[in-house]
């Protein structure tokens, strides 16, 4: 006996009403057929910031600071977030502006909010954050900072209530924790799957080297 056949239909959105809106965000009812063929209703939020031209809200930034005699650091940032009512520790980010490049944005978020002056040396494809709330996206700009140059001596952050956090890039995973249970804060996820993605590919396979792929 053959099992009734499955109606596909590529899933998309029919309609997008307004629900509520303040100076940063929006709700909307989103309409959109199901890969069955069914109308639903959807709950989004949505940033009201999003600029015409841009592909992402914004971008994050992982700065890797480089010192002679030193080692290389992740330059992370701590601060209030009142969405969760506490400290949480997060790569540097902000909002891409009015005709201005990912990399641009991230080169001067990270001058504002930790007064490293960085080089671009990588960037991610758009990125969405949190897709079962929001349409929410970034891009996540790889920096590295020439700690030795004059201008990284003492750098000096535009931000009063951003603190800076410097976490040594080898042992990243293990500070982030000695952090959480020292404070009451949240790290983002972003940060937390670098560092133990940084675990893996650089720690285990010197544990096991006899270990093929
Ligand atoms: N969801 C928000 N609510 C606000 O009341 N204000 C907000 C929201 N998102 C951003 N902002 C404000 C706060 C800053 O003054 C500016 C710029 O933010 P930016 O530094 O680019 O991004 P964050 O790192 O997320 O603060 O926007």
């Amino acid at each position: 006996m053959s099992s009734p056949k499955k109606v596909t239909t590529e899933p998309h959105v029919t309609k997008e009403e307004l629900i509520a809106s303040g100076s940063w965000v929006k709700l909307e009812k989103t309409t959109y057929v199901d890969p069955s063929g069914s109308t639903r209703t959807w709950e989004t939020a949505k940033r009201t910031t999003r600029v015409a031209n841009s592909a992402a809200d914004g971008v994050g930034i992982i700065a890797l600071l480089k010192r002679t005699l030193h080692k290389d650091c992740v330059v992370m940032v701590k601060q209030f977030r009142p969405p969760l009512g506490c400290n949480v520790l997060e790569f540097p980010a902000g909002l891409i502006d009015e005709n201005e490049s990912a990399e641009a944005a991230a080169l001067r978020e990270l001058k504002e909010e930790t007064g490293y002056k960085g080089e671009v040396v990588g960037i991610t494809p758009v990125t969405c954050l949190d897709p079962g709330l929001s349409n929410c996206t970034t891009q996540i700009v790889m920096v590295h900072i020439n700690g030795d140059d004059c201008a990284n001596i003492n750098p000096t952050q535009q931000l009063e209530f951003v603190e800076v956090v410097l976490l040594p890039l080898d042992e990243f995973q293990q500070k982030i924790d000695v952090l959480l249970q020292k404070e009451k804060i949240i790290v983002d996820s972003k940060v937390y799957i670098y560092a133990m993605g940084m675990s893996q590919a650089f720690f285990k396979p010197r544990e096991l080297p006899v270990l093929k792929q």
